[in-house]
């Protein structure tokens, strides 16, 4: 089983991630690790924060000369702002009140609608908004996606899986319903894209449409998708609800800040369909295998994998920090106020991709380990090669 944790506040001194359950002999190095955190600051639409800060990775534990050791893996990500956060964020007590006498430590008490802040405050008993969204901050998917990125190293060298994300949506730009989808060597080029998006013409339309927003002091929301190739049949399972992969996958998508929506394979498309053109039909290949025509299921029936390439998407909420204020009430007078902002992310929707596929590559690491077992890559490896080849149709 595969566990893990994060820890940390969005200007604190790091957030930390703890990995549970990893498997000895995975290959990974702290320049992976900030690879993929640079991936995550991409994207047309952040804001300035993301211009100024950097990630400080350092792996703490669990990892030796580059391989995992079968210990938990902790990695830290600093935060190279925290000079200008010391006093207000420190965890012990500041003794000089003078240095929480800063506009940087002025109670925040006008919540705003869409995001942590109220609820919060009402919950832990707050009077301020400030512990809040230090936790509730999407700064802290930055420590899940370096956990997701040694899952998908574990997934990739135990299995060859491979993980791709991409932006299909933002606002009302749509990538057409039939576009080709984007494989494991057509990652450089997402990363390259200013939205993530696979499709030249659509991308341009999504830029124009974030300019707009931006300039009407308005955000944006979109839709992400993530795709896994390579996956063996029979991870998951229909036994019980809680071993369904499918559920598993969507509680883990929907745990992404700002996520409102998940759909597996045509998702909420399928509904509107009659079950002749719904589901995907099954045929022979030369070679004895049951093969598809279609993957409208997204590569899971029964919450199993089918074998097909696993097609999950995520919709995210527009950004509620906007900057045309909506209206609150300041819970210090209770008088009629603007929200608070200061600045924010018109469309954060590409990091978004990114973070979903980290969730994916945790949740698929854990659905493998869950079915082979193994203590090292090389025992994963085995199990799995064993499972493969016992599987009827498959003729190995
Ligand atoms: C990558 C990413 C970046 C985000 N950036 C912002 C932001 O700059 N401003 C903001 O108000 N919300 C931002 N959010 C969304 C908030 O974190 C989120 O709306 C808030 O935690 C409340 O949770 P909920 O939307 O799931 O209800 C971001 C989310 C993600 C995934
Ligand atoms: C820091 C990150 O995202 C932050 C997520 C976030 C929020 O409310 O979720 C609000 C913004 O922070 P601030 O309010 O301090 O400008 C984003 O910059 C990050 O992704 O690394």
């Amino acid at each position: 089983m595969l566990r893990w944790l994060t820890s940390g506040e969005s200007h604190g001194p790091a957030l930390v991630g703890v990995l549970e359950g990893l498997p000895a002999g995975v290959e990974v190095e702290s320049a992976h690790i900030r690879d993929a955190l640079a991936r995550r600051r991409l994207g047309y639409g952040r804001g300035a924060r993301m211009k100024f800060e950097q990630d400080e990775v350092r792996i703490l534990g669990g990892v030796r000369l580059g391989e995992s050791q079968g210990g938990p893996v902790a990695i830290e990500i600093g935060n190279t702002e925290w000079p200008k956060w010391v006093d207000v964020m420190s965890s012990d007590p500041v003794d000089d009140p003078e240095k929480l006498n800063r506009a940087r430590n002025a109670p925040l008490t006008r919540p705003r609608p869409g995001h942590a802040d109220l609820v919060g405050m009402r919950k832990y008993a707050f009077d301020d908004a400030r512990p809040v969204l230090e936790r509730a901050s999407a700064r802290e998917t930055a420590a899940r996606v370096a956990l997701g990125t040694v899952a998908a190293r574990f997934l990739e060298q135990a299995a060859g899986v491979r993980l791709v994300s991409h932006v299909v949506g933002i606002g009302p730009v749509a990538a057409p319903d039939d576009a080709a989808l984007p494989t494991p060597d057509d990652v450089a080029a997402l990363d390259a894209d200013p939205v993530r998006c696979f499709n030249a013409t659509t991308s341009a339309a999504m830029v124009a449409e974030i300019d707009e927003c931006h300039k009407d002091g308005d955000t944006l929301g979109g839709v992400v998708e993530v795709l896994v190739y390579g996956l063996p049949s029979g991870l998951g399972s229909y036994v019980h609800a809680d071993r369904r992969l499918d559920a598993r996958l969507a509680g883990a998508l929907m745990g992404i800040q700002a996520i409102k929506g998940v759909e597996v394979g045509d998702g909420f498309r399928t509904a509107t369909r009659r079950g002749s053109q719904a589901h995907d039909e099954m045929e022979r290949d030369a070679d004895g295998v049951i093969r598809r025509r279609s993957n409208r299921a997204g590569g899971l029936e029964g919450g199993m994998t089918n074998g097909e390439i696993l097609r999950v998407r995520a919709a995210m909420k527009p950004i509620s920090t906007v900057p045309r204020a909506l209206d609150t009430v300041d819970t210090s007078s209770n008088e009629p106020a603007k929200a608070q902002h200061q600045r924010s992310d018109v469309c954060a929707v590409p990091p978004a991709a990114v973070v979903a596929e980290a969730m994916v590559a945790l949740v698929v690491a854990d659905a493998l380990l869950e079915k082979t077992g193994g203590d090292s890559v090389g025992e994963v490896r085995r199990n799995l090669d064993a499972y493969v080849a016992s599987i009827p149709d498959l003729l190995r």
